[in-house]
Formats: structure tokens, sequence, C-alpha cells
């Protein structure tokens, strides 16, 4: 099985250089710069020299050539990515690696792929992982998951490396929930932490959140199980509790009341605002969500959204 990553990102590129552990990759990239003879991706992980067995082109004809791809693009980008090179795609095993809802859908990227590229076996790659991390060879769990059960095991085999475990599920909609769903909740923590609310609040929106994560998933038919996995509750403790995260970072400035750069991948913003329409048209109650996409929308301040949560009617846990 021949393997290309498209996208340089940060987290693209660490992929790339995990799975040449197992043999030659080739990395696309729209913008490759010197990439190809300094062996380094200096905007996006500096410290970790890519490995001769990488292949790193901008033409990505050669790249698609592949016969299993990973889309390592931004979430909202996924659609257009798509359409713009679905012709290069078709048949093709694709597992995106992004994380989030789209926002005009709300459908997340094996949805996409598939109104995309009805042709390609769509698959998700998801779960607790920093880029820098897997780049540099430290020890990574993740969820692969695929409708198809025979081509999970492919994927689950081809795509597991010395450090790199794979689980795989067919539950793509619980899959993919969770990484979307652990952004959203990142933000509120760390706005919490930022705004000097304390641990104690943390643990309580990380646990709530996660209660809302298990209700959009049953809601959208996805097991709950899915979501106690490392895609779900493995990804909400790693995101909630480091500020190696953007989303996290992201939150964290909101409580402190400072700008963010907005050229910074923060997925679970836009996210928030899909998740948060999406539970308005079919009457959920996500009451994070809700305050997370007031915050990052500047519709809601920290002191408001905390008061708004505690201040709702008290119930079973
Ligand atoms: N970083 C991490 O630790 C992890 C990230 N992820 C997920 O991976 C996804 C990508 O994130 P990450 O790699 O960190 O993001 P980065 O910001 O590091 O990189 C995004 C990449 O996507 C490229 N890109 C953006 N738009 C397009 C487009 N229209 N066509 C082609 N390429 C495009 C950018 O190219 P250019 O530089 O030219 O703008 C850039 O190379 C996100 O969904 C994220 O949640 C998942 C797990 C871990
Ligand atoms: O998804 C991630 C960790 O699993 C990366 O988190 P951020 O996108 O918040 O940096």
């Amino acid at each position: 099985m021949s393997v290309s990553v498209l996208g340089a990102g940060a987290f693209g590129t660490a992929l790339a250089i995990s799975l040449c552990g197992r043999g030659p990759v080739t990395l696309w990239g729209r913008d490759i710069g010197e990439m190809r003879t300094t062996r380094v991706n200096a905007a996006r992980l500096p410290d970790c020299p890519l490995p001769d067995a990488l292949w790193i082109t901008d033409d990505i004809a050669e790249a698609a050539a592949a016969t299993t791809i990973l889309l390592a693009v931004p979430m909202q980008k996924l659609r257009g990515f798509l359409t713009d090179h679905a012709a290069l795609l078709q048949g093709k095993r694709l597992v995106a690696c992004c994380k989030g809802m789209e926002i005009d859908t709300g459908l997340g990227p094996v949805s996409i792929i598939a109104e995309e590229v009805p042709t390609a076996t769509a698959a998700i790659l998801t779960g607790p992982s920093f880029a820098a991390d897997i780049a540099r060879g430290l020890p990574t769990a993740l969820t692969l998951g695929c409708a198809d059960e025979a081509a999970a095991k492919a994927l689950q085999q081809a795509l597991t490396t010395e450090n790199l475990r794979l689980y795989r599920t067919v539950d793509t909609v619980g899959a993919e929930l969770g990484g979307a769903l652990k952004n959203v909740i990142a933000i509120a923590c760390g706005a919490a932490m930022g705004a000097g609310l304390g641990e104690s609040a943390r643990a309580a929106l990380l646990t709530r959140g996660f209660a809302e994560m298990q209700r959009l998933a049953r809601t959208l038919d996805a097991e709950p199980d899915t979501l106690a996995g490392l895609s779900g509750f493995g990804d909400l403790v790693l995101t909630c509790t480091s500020d190696q995260s953007r989303n996290y970072r992201l939150g964290l400035s909101i409580g402190e009341g400072r700008q963010f750069d907005r050229t910074v991948t923060v997925e679970g913003a836009a996210t928030a605002l899909a998740v948060h329409a999406l539970a308005q048209r079919s009457g959920l109650d996500l009451p994070i969500t809700a305050v997370v996409a007031g915050l990052v929308e500047n519709r809601q301040d920290v002191t408001s959204a905390m008061t708004s949560l505690l201040a709702r009617p008290l119930k079973e846990e």
C-alpha cells in the first residue's frame, strides 16, 4: 500500500515522518518552500529533521498516485480541497486527519469525503496526539475509523508504526465527533483557567463537556462507547490540560483578555459555531458549547458565561 500525505502543516508532516518508519512516503504541500533541500519543516516543526524516506513535492498529481492518502488540511478547507482535486482522488483510500465539523453543514470529514469523492473509501485518523510528539517518535495511540471493516483493518495495519499504535472502529461518526467536540470543550477549559476560575472549574467543564459530547453522539446515532475511547475521552483529557494545545491556548487568551493570533489553526472555534447551530436546530441542550460559541463570537465574556452555567436549573447527574 503506497502512502501519501496531502497537507504539509504540523500534523501532516509529523504523520509523514512517523510513517517513514514503514517505507517511502510522499508529502505534498502547496508551499513547500525550502523543505526539500533543508530537510526540515521550518515553519511548523522546526526541531524535527525529515527522514530520507520522505519525498516532498508540490505536484499534487504525483502525490495522489498513492493508493492510501492522508488528508491533513484544516477542517474548514477540506471540502474546497476535495472539490479542486476530486478527479485525482477517485477510488483511493482517503483518511481524514482533521478534527471538526463544517460550519455551513455541521458535517464531519468522513461525510464530506463521501459527498465530494463518492468512489473513495473514506476513513478518519483521530485521537490524542500532538504533532511534535509524533514527529519526535514519542509513543502515541490513535483511532482509525472506517465504516468498511475490511478496509479499516487494512488501514490499521498499514498506518501503525513502531511508536504510533492504531485502534480501529467502524463508528466513523463517533470518531469524528470525539475529535471535533473535544476542541470546543478545550476552549472552555482554557478560558476558565485564563480567567483564574481554578482547576476545580476546569474539571467540572471537562466532565460536563464529556456529557455534552455523549448527548450529541446519541442524537447522531454514534456509539457512546466510541466517545469513551481515544478519539473522545482520550483527546479531551489531553487537549483540556496541555498548553501545547492551540484550542486550549485560544481559551486561555480569551480568559486573560488577550488577543490571539488569527493565523493559527484553531479548529474548535468554527466547530463551536457549527455544533451550536446544530443543537439549536435539533432542540438539544449543549450549554458549554453555547457559551463557547458566545465567547468566540465576542457575544459573551467569561464572567457572564460562568454565571449562566452556574444558574442553570439543578438536575440529576
Ligand atoms: N498539530 C497537531 O498537533 C494536530 C493537528 N490535528 C489536526 O490536523 C489538522 C491540520 O492541523 P495542523 O497540521 O496542525 O495545521 P497547520 O496550521 O500546522 O497546517 C495546516 C496546513 O494546511 C495547509 N492548507 C490550508 N489550507 C489549504 C488548502 N486550501 N489547500 C491545501 N493546503 C492547505 C496549510 O498550508 P499553508 O502553510 O500553505 O497555509 C498548512 O500546511 C487540523 O484539523 C488539526 O485539528 C490533529 C491532531 C494533532
Ligand atoms: O488535536 C490535537 C491533540 O490531539 C491538537 O490540539 P490543538 O489543535 O488544540 O493544538
